[in-house]
């Protein structure tokens, strides 16, 4: 059981870095709580398997610190840190029985054969492969060698965490639902810390209590799903976590009023502060689809658009909204009428996001 820390961490894989595009992990400052249910989300490239191969030791960070309850593992091997790793492809031994394969790693510890077998009973059953294990690892279908490699991980009772980098790439898509749902499990059953690496944001929010959303080597924002999904912290979460992303409107302040464009975006003076007072000119608001407010007459604050499409996806549409120059979507659920031509829009203060640079600026009435 173990707390993972990560102080500073910085990765690159080239010899002499010269800027922070030349690195896969750049500074961060992390921390993984003892028996958390958490998720590593981001896309391809964003540096997820090399923070896990960091932690788990296999690669060795350019800078800063990796600590496991505050005692510093840099330099400790893969084998001293006890950590269990299962990767997208199942590691078993195809000779051995499903048994012996779980019992590997027991056997490699001394353990007694007694211990052994109800702790490799135990771990079966959990797992439902109780009627494999007599059988040769290299006769199971690669569900059940997965299920074997993850069992590798927990019969050990000395493990500090158990990483999981993209472990139902090779399953099923109709069983990877029932295979979450067991990891859930386990995660409750033996409250290990468990970091599950994925780019899919369905089996992470399903899987983690809270999540790290990782962008260009970066951990831009660690929270639970709801508050990725309500309060993006970074452009990035708004547009990969939610379907369709969040909506980002380029803004300025001229006379005194925040535009988009020629439109003039009714905000809350505090907003329209902040955004006059910042010198970037890459301010941005930015909205969820389905809060924004959609209505067939004007409405006070409400600004006109032309609905460019509308597709019906049963329970609620999508709306592609034209304002001025800039498009944008908007969520209404089956039971309001989908307006035809003109439509209203209006943005509900406290939905509304300011960033600044990609990063979300605290406002009064968030
Ligand atoms: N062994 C390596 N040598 C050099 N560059 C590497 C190496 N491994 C990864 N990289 C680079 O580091 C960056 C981060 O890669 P990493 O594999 O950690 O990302 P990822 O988020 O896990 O992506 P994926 O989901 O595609 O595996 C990428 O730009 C990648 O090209």
């Amino acid at each position: 059981m173990a707390e993972i820390t990560l102080r500073q961490l910085a990765h690159s894989y080239l010899p002499s870095p010269s800027g922070p595009e030349d690195y896969a992990i750049r500074e961060m400052d992390h921390v993984w709580h003892q028996g958390g249910a958490y998720a590593l989300l981001g896309p391809s490239g964003c540096g997820k398997s090399t923070l896990l191969n960091i932690i788990s030791g296999l690669l060795e960070p350019s800078s800063g610190e990796v600590l496991f309850d505050g005692e510093r593992v840099n330099s400790l091997p893969p084998e001293q840190r006890n950590i269990a790793q299962v990767f997208q492809f199942p590691v078993v031994y195809d000779t051995m029985t499903v048994f012996d394969n779980l019992a590997f790693p027991l056997r490699n510890a001394g353990m007694s054969e007694t211990q052994i077998r109800e702790k490799v009973l135990e771990v079966a059953d959990v797992l439902e492969l109780t009627p494999q294990l007599k059988r040769k690892a290299k006769n199971l279908t690669a569900d059940e060698k997965q299920k074997v490699s993850m069992g590798r991980g927990l019969v050990r009772e000395d493990v500090s965490a158990i990483l999981f980098d993209e472990p139902l790439t090779v399953i099923d898509p109709q069983l990877k639902w029932k295979l979450r749902r067991k990891l859930k499990e386990i995660h409750r059953r033996f409250n290990i810390t468990m970091v599950y690496v994925t780019h899919d944001q369905l089996e992470a929010s399903t899987f983690a209590d809270k999540i790290a959303v990782m962008y260009e080597g970066q951990v831009v924002q660690f929270g639970t799903p709801r508050e990725l999904y309500e309060r993006p912290a970074h452009t990035f979460v708004g547009y990969f976590i939610g379907s369709p992303g969040m909506n980002l409107l380029d803004v300025s302040v001229k006379d005194d009023q925040v535009r988009c464009g020629e439109v003039v975006v009714p905000v809350a003076p505090k907003v329209r502060d902040i955004i006059a007072r910042s010198s970037s000119d890459n301010i941005r608001l930015g909205i969820r689809p389905d809060f924004v407010e959609v209505f067939e007459t004007a409405q006070e604050d409400s600004l006109a658009v032309e609905v460019v499409n509308a597709q019906d996806l049963g329970t609620y549409s999508i709306l592609t909204l034209a304002l001025g120059d800039v498009t944008l979507k908007a969520r209404i659920d089956e039971d309001q009428a989908t307006p035809k031509g003109k439509a209203y829009i209006r943005f509900p203060q406290a939905r509304l996001g300011v960033y600044i640079d990609e990063y979300r600026v605290e406002t009064d009435h968030e």
